[in-house]
């Protein structure tokens, strides 16, 4: 991981709390290293002073971000369809503001309504339909909200990989960046901080 160091509090001259939406698996993760990298970012945005969007669950990689974020006094909101409640185990996530949707895609429209950047930590399916959700909307110009994959023993270089070969290709065309990539939880919340400052 790299040692970007972020200090407690928020930066001056930012532009105050952030909506920090993030992204991660549901199911429990084998890798001592990727869950402290999902406690590590839970644990950022609640020292940083922003506030967790979620998926709403207390399971898996989600649940440590969530209750990482909770420790140290995040406010959470969790997004989450009715019929995911008991599987995703929200009932064991920490105290929240918990909005029910009927849908997953009413969680993610609720998702890319709300948030002011977007986060995205290893998971499966799911995760993935998230990201490509939201970086598809930003090549099409329906939003400019960063996403920034943090990728934590290079689980995403794949992905990463992927998306270069098909950009090889004159298939993915796009002048700027549709997302951004950062090696660690410090390196992604600077990144998310720099993002979102306002335009001078
Ligand atoms: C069915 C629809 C879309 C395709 N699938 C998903 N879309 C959005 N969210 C999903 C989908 N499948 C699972 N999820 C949820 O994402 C979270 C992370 O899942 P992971 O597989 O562990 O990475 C979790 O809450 C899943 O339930 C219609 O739009």
């Amino acid at each position: 991981m790299s040692s970007t160091t972020v200090e407690a509090g928020l930066p001056r001259g930012g532009r105050g709390p952030l909506e920090i939406c993030v992204f991660c698996g549901a199911g429990r993760c084998n890798s001592p290293s990727i869950v402290a990298a999902a406690r590590a970012t839970g644990s950022l945005i609640g020292r940083r002073g922003h506030r967790l969007l979620y998926g709403g669950g207390g399971s898996g990689l989600m649940g440590e971000v969530a209750w990482a974020a909770a420790e140290h006094g995040a406010s959470i909101r969790g997004v989450i369809p009715h019929f995911l409640y008991e599987r995703e185990r929200a009932i064991a996530a920490p105290a929240q503001e918990l909005h029910l949707t009927d849908t997953l895609l009413k969680r993610k429209e609720h998702m890319l309504r709300s948030a002011d950047v977007f986060l995205a930590l290893p998971g499966g399916f799911g995760t993935l339909d998230e990201i490509l959700e939201v970086i598809s909307a930003t090549y099409l110009g329906v939003h400019a909200k960063p996403m920034i994959i943090v990728n934590p023993d290079g689980v995403w270089d794949g992905f990463i990989a992927l998306v270069e070969t098909l950009a090889g290709l004159d298939l993915i065309t796009s002048p700027t960046p549709v997302f951004h990539t950062a090696d660690s939880p410090e390196e992604a919340m600077a990144l998310a901080e720099r993002l979102t400052l306002p335009v001078a």
